[in-house]
C-alpha cells in the first residue's frame, strides 16, 4: 500500500507544498527539508492536474535531480516521473538549445567547449592579435569574459560599456573587449558553446524569439529551483523570462549557504526575489531533521558571526549527540592517519558502512594524503568532483616525463609530452615520427635520436626542436644515477618548463594544477625520506614509479557497490548528507582560503562554506588541522583556522582529550602521565583553545628536517632550505622512550638494534602503527 507522503511533512513544509497559487520562496537553514519540500511539491502537482512535462525543476547537481526523480517515481509511478524536466541549469538548457539551435545560428550538433578548450582558443587569439601573453593571461581573460556572460553582456554590450572598458584599462588589459569579440565569433564559426554560453544563449534565444519563449512558457506551467542562493544573473533572468507571466514559481534556498560569488552568484538574488515578485509568499522552515542538536547548535554559533544574513532559527529534536571532535595533527600526513583511524574505530564500534563517511576539504590537492592513507588500509573510497589524484592531467604529464626518463622506448609517454609544454612540434611531425618508427619497427625515441638513419623528412627548424627535446631527456637520463627520485623529479618539473606553464597565471585552475604538482613533489619527498629512514641508500625514480603504478593498479573497481568513503571538496558537498563527516585542513590560509586575504566579504563567504561543511553531518562531525603541512614545495607551519574560534567551545571536544581518550597500552598511559605532569592546557582553562596562547603546551613541533644526505632543494623554488635539527644523537635512543616524529607524531620506542650508521629503532606510533627507522636519518626528538 502506498503511504501518504504528505504525512511525512511538518506543518510548515506541508503549507509550502500545498501553496501553488503564486510565487513562493522557501528560505530556511540547512537540513530543514527544503529539497524535500521541492520533491514533494512536484509529486503533489502531478497528483493535482499537472503533467510531468509541464514541470521544470532545476537542481544543483544531476545526481540530486536523479534522486528527486526516483522519490517522485515511487509516489506517482516511474513512467510518469520519467517525463519531468529535471536537471542542472546547464543540462536542461543545452537540451533546449539543441532543439532550438537553428533560431540562433547553430546546428543541433553544436560542440560544448570545456574550460581547457576555451583557454586554448583564447591563447591562440591572444597570440594572433600580437598581444603580450604575460599581460593577457588566459585565465584572467577567460574570467573577465565569463563574468560578462554571466551578467548577460554580449561583445557589443561590452564594447559599449564604459565601466567595463575603464576597469580593463585600469587593469592594463584594454584589449579584452576585442578578444571577447573574436572569441565569440570564433566559437560561432566552430559551432561551439562554452559553459557560460549555455546560459547566455538560452537567455538570448528567449529574448530574441518571443514565439519560442511563448512555447516554453506554455509548456513549463511550473518552475522550481533548488539552491536558489547560488544562481547567477543569467540563471535568475531565465527563470524570470519563463515565469514572469504566470507567476508559478517556487524557489528554495538558504542565504547562509551562498558559496559561489566567484561564479557570479549573488546573495542579493534571494533577497531580490520578493521585489521582482511582489506577491511572493515566504515560507520559513525551522526544524532541522538531519543532524544532532549539538551539530545544529555548533553550526548556528558559527554562522552567527556573519553580519550579512537573514535572521532565522534552526533547531533539532534529534538526540543531543556527541560534541564535535577536534583533532590536532603534527603534520598533514598524520592528519590523514588520524582520520582514517577514527573511521576504522567508528566502524568497529557502531557498525557503519563505508558510505556513511565523508572527508571534506577546501582544495582538491588535499585529497592525496587521504587517498594514500585509505589505500594503505585498503579502504574503498570515491573522489567526487575531481579526478583521482594520479588521473589528473597535470600529474599524468609529469609522470609521463618520469616514464620516458626511466624507459625512453615508452611510446605513450613520448606522445604525451613531445609537445608539452608547447615547443612547436606539431601533429604532422609526430605523425611522421610514428610512421618512420612503425616502418622500421623501432621506438619513436630511436627515430628522433637518428632521424637521418630512419629517413625522417623534416625541415631544419623542426629538426632542432626535436634535438632540443632529446637533449633535455638525455640530460635527465644522465643524472639518474646521482640523484634520488625527489631531486630528479624536481629537476624535471623545473627544467622541462612544466612549472612555468602552470605558474603563468593565477587563475583558480592553474593554481590547482600547480598545487597538485606540488603535492606530487611532496609525496616524492615523503617517499624518499621514508625509504631512507627505513635503510635504503638510494631511492631512484624507478622505485617511485613502481610505487605509483602499484597504487593505481590497486585502485580497481572491485568494490564498486557504492560502499565507499566519499572524498570531495566542500563546494561539491552542498545539498548532501552523511552520517559521519570529517572537515579537514582547518588552518589559516587554507580554510579560510589564503586567496580571500582580509576581505570581510571573502571571509564571510568562507565562513558560509564552513557552515555548509558542518551541516552535512547527521551523527558525528570531526574537524582537524595540521601544525605543519607541505605546501608550495616546502614545509609550512600552520595556525589553526580562525573559524574554530567561531564555534562555541561547549560544542567541541578539544584536541588533547580526543588524542588521549582511548590510550590503553602501557606506553600510552605513561605518555598521558607525562603530558599531565607537563601541564597541557585543558579545555576549560583556556579561552583560546587553538594555536595562540599555547605557551603551556609541552609538546612542541620540531622544525622540518630532512635526511642529511638528501639535499633539500626547496622543491619547486630555487633556494635550498637549511637542513634543520631534529635528528637525535644515535646513542641516546632507548627502548621505552616516548618520541615525537616530524611526520608520524607521537610514538614509543619498542627496541633499538645495531650500532653506528646501522642503528635502527622499532617505534610504535599512536596513529601510524609500527615503523622501523634508521636512526641516522630519523626525524624525531625524544620527549620523555
Ligand atoms: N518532516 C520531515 N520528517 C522527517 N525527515 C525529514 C523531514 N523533512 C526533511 N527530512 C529529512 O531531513 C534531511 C534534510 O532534508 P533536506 O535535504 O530536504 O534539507 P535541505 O533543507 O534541503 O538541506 P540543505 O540546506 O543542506 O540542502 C533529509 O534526510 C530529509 O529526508
Ligand atoms: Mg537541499
Amino acid at each position: 500500500m502506498k503511504t501518504n507522503y504528505l504525512d511525512e511533512l511538518n506543518n510548515s513544509q506541508l503549507e509550502a507544498v500545498r501553496y501553488n497559487d503564486g510565487p513562493a520562496l522557501v528560505i530556511a537553514g540547512a537540513g530543514s527539508g527544503k529539497t524535500r519540500v521541492l520533491t514533494y511539491k512536484i509529486a503533489y502537482l502531478l497528483e493535482n492536474g499537472y503533467e510531468p512535462w509541464n514541470i521544470l525543476a532545476l537542481t544543483f547537481t544531476n545526481k540530486a535531480a536523479r534522486e528527486m526523480k526516483d522519490r517522485i517515481g515511487r509516489q506517482v509511478g516511474e513512467q510518469r516521473a520519467r517525463y519531468l524536466w529535471m536537471g542542472t541549469f546547464h543540462s536542461v538548457f543545452s537540451r533546449i538549445l539543441r532543439a532550438e539551435a537553428s533560431h540562433i545560428g547553430f546546428t543541433s550538433q553544436f560542440t560544448i567547449y570545456d574550460t581547457a578548450d576555451s583557454k586554448s582558443l583564447l591563447r591562440s587569439i591572444i597570440k594572433e592579435m600580437g598581444l603580450d601573453d604575460k599581460t593577457y593571461k588566459t585565465g584572467m581573460v577567460q574570467a573577465r569574459i565569463s563574468n560578462a556572460k554571466n551578467h548577460l553582456v554580449s561583445p557589443t554590450g561590452y564594447a559599449a560599456n564604459k565601466e567595463a572598458y575603464e576597469a580593463d584599462v585600469a587593469a592594463r588589459v584594454p584589449a579584452v573587449r576585442d578578444i571577447y569579440r573574436r572569441y565569440w565569433d570564433r566559437c560561432r564559426q566552430a559551432g561551439a558553446m562554452d559553459f557560460d554560453d549555455l546560459l547566455m544563449n538560452t537567455y538570448l534565444l528567449f529574448n530574441d524569439h518571443p514565439d519560442v519563449l511563448a512555447r516554453y512558457r506554455n509548456q513549463f506551467r511550473y518552475v522550481l529551483v533548488d539552491e536558489y542562493q547560488d544562481t547567477n544573473i543569467a540563471q535568475h533572468s531565465i527563470v524570470l523570462q519563463l515565469t514572469k507571466e504566470n507567476q508559478r514559481v517556487c524557489v528554495v534556498g538558504d542565504d547562509a549557504q551562498s558559496i559561489y560569488s566567484f561564479r557570479g552568484a549573488d546573495i542579493e538574488n534571494i533577497l531580490y526575489f520578493t521585489k521582482i515578485y511582489p506577491n511572493t509568499r515566504v515560507f520559513k522552515l525551522e526544524q532541522n531533521y538531519r543532524s544532532t542538536q549539538t551539530i545544529v547548535c555548533a553550526a548556528n554559533s558559527l554562522i552567527e558571526k556573519n553580519e550579512r544574513q537573514i535572521q532565522k532559527e534552526v533547531f533539532s529534536e534529534k538526540e543531543q549527540g556527541e560534541p564535535i571532535g577536534v583533532f590536532q595533527a603534527y603534520s598533514d600526513m598524520e592528519e590523514g592517519e588520524i582520520v582514517v583511524n577514527k573511521i576504522a574505530e567508528l566502524r568497529r564500534e557502531k557498525d557503519y558502512g563505508y558510505a556513511d563517511f565523508a572527508i571534506l576539504y577546501r582544495t582538491n590537492a588535499q585529497s592525496r594524503i587521504f587517498e594514500e592513507a585509505l589505500r594503505k588500509r585498503t579502504i574503498p573510497y570515491k573522489i567526487y568532483g575531481g579526478l583521482s589524484f594520479y588521473q589528473r592531467k597535470e600529474i599524468k604529464d609529469v609522470i609521463a616525463y618520469f616514464r620516458l626518463v626511466v624507459n625512453p622506448s615508452d611510446e605513450e609517454a613520448f606522445k604525451r609530452i613531445i609537445n608539452y609544454p608547447a615547443r612547436g612540434i606539431g601533429e604532422t611531425t609526430v605523425g611522421k615520427i610514428i610512421a618512420a618508427a612503425t616502418e622500421n619497427e623501432t621506438s619513436l625515441w630511436t627515430v628522433i635520436c637518428e632521424p637521418l638513419t630512419y629517413g625522417l623528412v623534416i625541415n631544419k627548424g623542426t629538426h632542432n626542436k626535436l634535438q632540443g627535446f632529446r637533449e633535455l631527456i638525455e640530460l635527465f637520463i644522465g643524472t639518474q644515477g646521482d640523484k634520488n627520485a625527489y631531486e630528479l623529479g624536481t629537476d624535471i618539473i623545473r627544467q622541462s618548463g612544466i612549472i612555468n606553464d602552470v605558474c603563468q597565471d593565477t587563475s583558480p585552475e592553474n593554481l590547482s594544477r600547480r598545487e597538485n604538482i606540488e603535492e606530487l613533489v611532496n609525496g616524492m619527498n615523503d617517499f624518499c625520506a621514508l625509504r631512507m629512514e627505513e635503510g635504503n641508500s638510494n631511492v631512484s625514480l624507478t622505485d617511485f614509479l613502481s610505487e605509483v603504478s602499484l597504487l593505481t593498479d590497486q585502485d580497481s573497481d572491485k568494490t564498486d557497490d557504492g560502499e565507499k568513503i566519499t572524498l570531495m571538496t566542500v563546494h561539491s558537498a552542498k545539498g548532501l548528507e552523511f552520517k559521519n563527516v570529517f572537515v579537514v585542513g582547518l588552518e589559516e590560509n587554507l580554510f579560510p582560503s589564503g586567496m580571500v586575504g582580509d576581505s570581510p566579504r571573502g571571509l564571510e563567504e568562507e565562513r558560509r562554506l564552513f557552515y555548509v561543511a558542518i551541516t552535512r553531518a547527521e551523527e558525528h562531525c570531526f574537524l582537524s588541522y595540521a601544525k605543519t603541512r607541505f605546501r608550495y614545495g616546502k614545509m609550512e607551519f600552520g595556525s589553526p583556522s580562525r573559524f574554530l574560534h567561531d564555534i562555541e567551545t561547549r560544542y567541541l571536544h578539544l584536541p588533547h582529550e580526543a588524542g588521549l581518550a582511548r590510550s590503553v597500552d602501557e606506553g600510552a598511559s605513561r605518555f598521558r602521565r607525562e603530558i599531565e605532569r607537563g601541564g597541557m592546557r585543558s579545555a576549560s582553562s583556556s579561552r583560546t583553545p587553538f594555536g595562540a596562547g599555547t605557551s603551556k603546551e609541552k609538546v612542541q613541533v620540531i622544525p622540518p628536517a630532512m635526511p642529511r644526505n638528501l639535499k633539500r632543494v626547496n622543491s619547486l623554488g630555487s633556494k635550498p632550505t637549511a637542513s634543520a635539527s631534529g635528528t637525535p644523537p644515535v646513542g641516546s635512543v632507548e627502548a621505552g622512550q616516548m618520541i615525537e616524529h616530524e611526520r608520524f607524531g607521537i610514538g614509543e620506542v619498542m627496541k633499538v638494534e645495531g650500532a653506528g650508521d646501522n642503528a635502527k629503532a622499532t617505534i610504535h606510533f599512536k596513529n601510524a602503527g609500527d615503523k622501523q627507522l634508521l636512526l641516522r636519518f630519523a626525524r624525531f626528538k625524544i620527549i620523555g
